[in-house]
């Protein structure tokens, strides 16, 4: 893990880089702009190139304490309040996941979803525990640019499965409801 200072650089790079998706993805540029903006980019992957490491010793999505653990797949998530019974938090889908006229992409909703219902699995666990299912109903649609209420709550644990329940809501509107089943890994067990 990288020391506090560098932490703090990493995530306001991971901040810029979600700026970054959000204007690429809402832009038209021009034939020179996409010239200009593919060498940058080649020399930001030159610069990776010379400090790639193996799994456990990555960074990305591994920032406890940072909005969405310091990642951009999925959408911006701010854990608030979190216990044994459930969490909730405030969420953020940037033009990045526009799906079409105005709401988020069907699939960017489950992304956010296992995150935070997984988190709340994960509290409780012992150990590791994976997403078995994840079924989300869409009730409305998800606005994108504006910060969104998020819940998870323990609905039941049985041995080693773990359900959980979550709620999306832009104000009084309910925009989608998920459940997902997570089971605890046997020991050993990758
Ligand atoms: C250091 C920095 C930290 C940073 C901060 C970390 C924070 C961290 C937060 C992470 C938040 C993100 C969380 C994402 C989590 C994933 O997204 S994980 C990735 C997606 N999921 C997978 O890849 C899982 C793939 N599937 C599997 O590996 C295995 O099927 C499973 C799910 C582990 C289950 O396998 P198993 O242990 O062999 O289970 P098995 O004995 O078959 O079944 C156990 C029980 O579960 C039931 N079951 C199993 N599957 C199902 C199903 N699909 N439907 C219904 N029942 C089922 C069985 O019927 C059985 O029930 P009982 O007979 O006991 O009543």
């Amino acid at each position: 893990m990288p020391d506090e200072a560098s932490a703090g650089d990493y995530a306001a790079m991971i901040e810029d880089l979600r700026g970054f998706l959000d204007r690429l993805s809402s832009a038209r540029p021009s034939p020179e702009a996409v010239r200009c903006l593919r060498e940058a980019l080649t020399g930001w992957s030159a610069e990776l190139d010379r400090s790639q490491v193996p799994e456990h010793d990555r960074v990305f999505g591994r920032l406890a304490g940072l909005p969405g653990r310091g990642q951009t797949m999925s959408p911006r998530l701010e854990i608030v309040e979190t216990g044994p019974d459930g969490s909730r938090g405030t969420v953020r889908f940037g033009r990045y996941h526009l799906g079409r006229n105005g709401a988020a992409h069907g699939g960017s909703i489950p992304l956010v979803f296992d995150e935070i219902l997984g988190q709340v699995a994960r509290v409780n666990g012992r150990s590791l525990a994976r997403t078995a299912y994840l079924r989300v109903d869409y009730r409305s649609i998800t606005p994108i640019d504006r910060d969104l209420e998020i819940s998870a709550r323990l609905v039941s644990v049985t041995g080693r499965k773990y359900v959980v329940a979550g709620e999306l809501r832009d104000g009084p509107v309910l925009c989608a409801e998920a459940e997902a089943l997570f089971v605890e890994l046997r020991p050993g067990r990758p």
